[in-house]
């Protein structure tokens, strides 16, 4: 672990807790539900706003905006345009989760037009980092098919590009702003068994961000850490994906700082 790290994500975590941002989610069908499960046990106000006639005019009132392009259609991209423009304008961190965007010519370039418009933090897997950075990854869908350290040199490729920050997350985490390196271990293997676990961490990063907008790196490290914690002791109660799913959204409403402090493993590289 390293203190200052550590300390600066403790620091973060009793932030948004005690601040309840409010959080534009465009996310997709499968996650709606958990991931604003997630945030309102993490400590966060989610609001699913996607249709274009209102997603601009909601990206300006929220603390931030997360786009994930899970389940998109023409409509849907409307509204993912409209709202990152919007927060760009209002000075707003917004978050790109960019679900198997290499799977298709659709999302191929419904994520270029995203990418256009300068998100602050890009969270995906392996699979998803690597084919962002023009490599060739073993994903075939939504699910990764690449270990996290394949994706590392695609990932600080990519954050110096966009000048962003960039997550890939994994059985260890990765965070990178091009220049600065980080991994974060911990959670459980039962994650991946669980659809939206992705989407949903995705939305937190949003959280963080809305509470830390000039400190999107440390903010991003602290979301990780808080999945990363709260995955940890609900692996400790849960039988299998199903149960662990519930002990997860316990183990992130019951958190405090002395455990997250205690269970965060940060290391700087
Ligand atoms: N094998 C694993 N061990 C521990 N944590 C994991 C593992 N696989 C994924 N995670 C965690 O699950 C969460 C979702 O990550 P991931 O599965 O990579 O996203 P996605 O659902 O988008 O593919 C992250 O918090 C990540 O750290
Ligand atoms: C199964 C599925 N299909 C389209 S979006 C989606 C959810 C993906 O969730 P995650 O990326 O968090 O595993
Ligand atoms: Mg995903």
């Amino acid at each position: 672990m390293t203190t200052d790290l550590s300390t600066t994500a403790t620091g973060l975590f009793e932030k948004m807790r005690a601040t309840n941002p409010l959080v534009h989610c465009i996310t997709n069908y499968v996650a709606m539900n958990y991931a604003a499960n997630v945030l309102l046990a993490a400590g966060a106000s989610p609001a699913m706003v996607h249709t274009p006639e209102e997603a601009g005019e909601f990206a300006a009132i929220a603390g931030a905006l997360t786009v994930n392009i899970g389940t998109l259609s023409p409509h849907w991209v409307e509204g993912m345009i409209a709202a990152a423009k919007s927060a760009n304008d209002a000075g707003k961190p917004w978050v790109l989760d960019p679900v198997a965007h290499f799977a298709t010519t659709y999302r191929r370039d419904t994520v270029a037009r995203l990418l256009k418009l300068n998100p602050t933090v890009i969270r995906g897997n392996a699979s998803e980092i690597i084919a962002l950075g023009g490599g060739q990854s073993a994903g075939q869908g939504v699910d990764s098919g690449d270990p996290v350290e394949q994706a590392e040199e695609a990932a600080r490729t990519l954050a110096s590009a966009q000048k962003a920050i960039v997550a890939v997350t994994g059985e260890v985490d990765f965070v990178t702003d091009g220049t600065r390196n980080v991994r974060i271990a911990g959670g459980s293997d039962l994650m991946p068994k669980i659809t939206a676990m992705g989407c949903s961490l995705t939305a937190l990063v949003g959280a963080y961000t809305a509470i830390a907008k000039d400190q999107a790196f440390e903010a991003t490290i602290a979301a990780l850490t808080n999945f990363a914690v709260a995955g940890s002791i609900a692996a400790k109660s849960a039988n299998g994906p199903a149960s662990f799913m519930t002990a997860f959204v316990d183990g992130l409403h019951n958190l405090d700082a002395a455990t997250f402090a205690g269970t965060a493993r940060i290391e700087a590289l």
